[in-house]
């Protein structure tokens, strides 16, 4: 068992008794900068195996609870109740390849064995980059970084994957490839996820389960059961938008496609009418 500074805990999640036991168990969990509490009493439960996407507004702490659970926040004061896994991969919103290591070298940091090359070989072709192996990280686009990015993380077979929004910076057309990508990835390698993003749709196409962060703790828990795959244009869909966009504080005239939930000049994200002209294929094809 790891302890913080601030009385936090971080331990393997315990075996279950029936139940599978949850990946991540968070109980009154307390963040604070400066005497401000910016998670004051969190708790949250994520599943073996279950994407669960963290919604709320700009500055309400999301990329805080992202760090607390991968354990990149010693210098934070705290308490709490932490229990998550050790074997967990963090990807960001860049890549942070290393310029002066080829994207096979980046993959494999660190994997020590004879097969590490051969693991990061297979997951760089995961992502669809076989044959890249050798290129250096300023020859890709910024959506092949973060495929590298991905590889890197899969490549030591998490338990829990922690994304900060990690789409945030790529085009529309990227982003949405990058969504089935992402899908893929998850239902093959099977991570706990937890997905911080300021995008509704994006966390209605990819998780199992949206909750919203506000003051602090989770203000909304809302399981995403709409049919597979998830199309924007569905009605059940659309009411999902509104209701997240809702608790967000963004009303509903101005819930469609576009808007950014806080309220913010923020540039149009996945969206339905951006969607209307990719293929079926390359939209998100859930097998669960
Ligand atoms: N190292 C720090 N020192 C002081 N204040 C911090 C620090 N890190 C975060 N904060 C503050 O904590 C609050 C929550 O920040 P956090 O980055 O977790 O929010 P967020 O929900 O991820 O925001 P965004 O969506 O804009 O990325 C913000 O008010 C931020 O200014």
């Amino acid at each position: 068992m790891a302890t913080h500074p601030g009385g936090l805990s971080t331990t393997a999640a315990p075996a279950g008794t029936g139940q599978p036991a949850p990946a991540v168990r968070v109980s009154e969990l307390v963040r604070a900068f400066s005497d401000r509490r910016v998670l004051d009493g969190l708790d949250l439960t994520i599943r073996a195996g279950e994407f669960v996407a963290l919604l709320g507004r700009s500055g309400s702490g999301k990329s805080t609870l992202l760090r607390a659970l991968a354990e990149l926040d010693h210098e934070v004061a705290g308490s709490g109740l932490l229990q998550a896994p050790r074997n967990r991969s963090v990807v960001f919103q860049d890549a942070r390849l290393l310029p002066w290591r080829r994207v096979l070298d980046n993959v494999v940091l660190g994997l020590d064995g004879p097969g590490a090359g051969d693991r990061g070989r297979a997951a760089l072709a995961e992502v669809g980059l076989a044959g890249r192996e050798r290129a250096w990280p300023t020859q890709l686009s910024g959506g092949e970084q973060q495929r590298v990015a991905l590889a890197r993380s899969l490549v030591r077979e998490p338990e829990l994957l922690l994304l900060d929004e990690p789409f945030g910076a790529l085009d529309a057309l990227t982003r949405i490839r990058m969504h089935a990508l992402l899908r893929r990835l998850c239902d093959r390698h099977r991570p706990a996820v937890l997905l911080v993003t300021h995008d509704v749709d994006e966390a209605i196409v990819l998780a199992d389960r949206v909750v919203v962060l506000e003051e602090g703790a989770i203000a909304a828990d809302v399981p995403v059961d709409l049919p597979a795959p998830r199309e924007h244009g569905h009605p059940a869909f659309g009411r999902l938008r509104a209701r997240l966009l809702a608790r967000l504080g963004v009303p509903a005239q101005v819930g469609g496609p576009g808007d950014d939930p806080d309220g913010g000049a923020a540039p149009p994200r996945t969206h339905a009418p951006q969607q209307a002209h990719v293929p079926q294929a390359a939209q998100n094809g859930r097998s669960r």
